[in-house]
């Protein structure tokens, strides 16, 4: 039995794909008519199959099987201080890309400090949740320490989810997590018409400084350029399905972004916040960090980051 709490895009999609594999599936969302309508306003369109059970409380997640936490980043420690007690015993999969505010602890720590006895996994990498639900083929990284991490991979993959597995948690966190950020600076310029040659240009440096901080924090450079690092970077940064890019694109074209889950906001905070206290160089978070705040405009961020001293790539 697979168990999924957080029935928003993602948790709802893998559901589906796990029922379509002829899985069973519990999924539980905090939404009260999800049990009848079996429709997620976060993924309209998908109907959930009759195969996947919506339960009522979260207690009903913990069987004899992996329970994956689709919760946006900023709400994972909220809902397993809340709700999380009778998951503790269980492998838990954390589905969500980010660092959390208060505690700058990415989701592992995060589960770990809630003090789950079970594995401490991260799903991870290049997925949109509208493909996986409609059965396109997707690789993602499951990223566990653990002796379970094993049984989990074969546990999660199905004929179109091809799961990786690494045990390097904080590789594979920092750069599903990053990747949001830079995504967000590569819709600015797009949105602001800056070209796609100033996009390459971002998103190359804004893969160095993901590496750099990275690897400052103990991840290995093999996973940066992994599914979890560049896989990700590429999709976020050159999708219009992105709400990261979106998010960006809006800002850059001086909209009001649409209302959304959109990760690197909060990331781009924290990390730098997390680069500040260890003297690691951040241009584009930093950049990106105040734009979302609104203390620097476009052409400002722009200037900035052009007029930096000249180095060595
Ligand atoms: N969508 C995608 O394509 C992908 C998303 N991810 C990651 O998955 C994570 C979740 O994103 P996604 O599913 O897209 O987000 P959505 O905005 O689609 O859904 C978020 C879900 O989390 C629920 N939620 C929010 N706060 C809490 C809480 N405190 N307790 C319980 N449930 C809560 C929401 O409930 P409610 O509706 O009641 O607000 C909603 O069902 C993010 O970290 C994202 O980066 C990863 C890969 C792909
Ligand atoms: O993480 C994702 C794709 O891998 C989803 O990206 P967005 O959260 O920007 O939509």
């Amino acid at each position: 039995m697979i168990g999924v709490a957080g029935a928003g895009a993602f948790g709802t999609a893998l559901a589906v794909a796990f029922a379509r594999e002829g899985l069973p599936v519990r999924l539980w969302g905090r939404d009260p008519g999800l049990a009848t309508r079996r429709e997620s306003p976060r993924l309209p369109g998908v109907t959930l199959p009759p195969r996947i059970e919506v339960v009522e409380t979260v207690s009903d997640l913990a069987q004899n099987g992996p329970v994956l936490l689709a919760m946006p980043m900023q709400a994972l420690r909220e809902f397993l201080a809340a709700e999380g007690q009778p998951l503790l015993a269980s492998d838990l999969v954390a589905c969500c890309k980010g660092i959390d505010l208060t505690t700058l602890q990415g989701p592992a720590e995060v589960i770990e400090a809630a003090g789950a006895r079970g594995a401490r996994a991260v799903l991870t990498g290049p997925s949109f949740a509208a493909d996986i639900a409609r059965g396109l083929p997707t690789a993602l990284t499951l990223a566990c320490a653990g002796p379970q991490a094993q049984a989990i991979q074969v546990a999660l993959s199905t004929a179109t989810l091809r799961i990786y597995r690494t045990e390097d948690v904080v590789g594979a966190e920092l750069g599903g997590a990053l990747k949001n950020v830079i995504a967000i600076a590569a819709g600015v310029v797009i949105g602001a018409g800056l070209g796609d040659s100033a996009r390459a240009a971002l998103v190359t440096r804004g893969y160095a400084e993901m590496g750099r901080f990275a690897l400052a924090l103990g991840a290995r450079a093999e996973t940066l350029a992994g599914l979890s690092g560049l896989g990700d970077l590429l999709l976020t940064c050159t999708s219009a399905q992105s709400r990261n890019f979106a998010h960006g694109v809006a800002l850059g074209a001086g909209r009001v972004p649409p209302q959304a889950t959109v990760e690197g906001v909060a990331t781009a905070r924290a990390a730098v916040r997390l680069a500040g206290a260890r003297g690691i160089d951040m241009p584009v978070a930093a950049m990106v960090a105040r734009l979302v705040a609104g203390e620097i405009g476009v052409a400002e961020a722009v200037k900035a980051l052009m007029s930096r001293p000249l180095k060595q790539e």
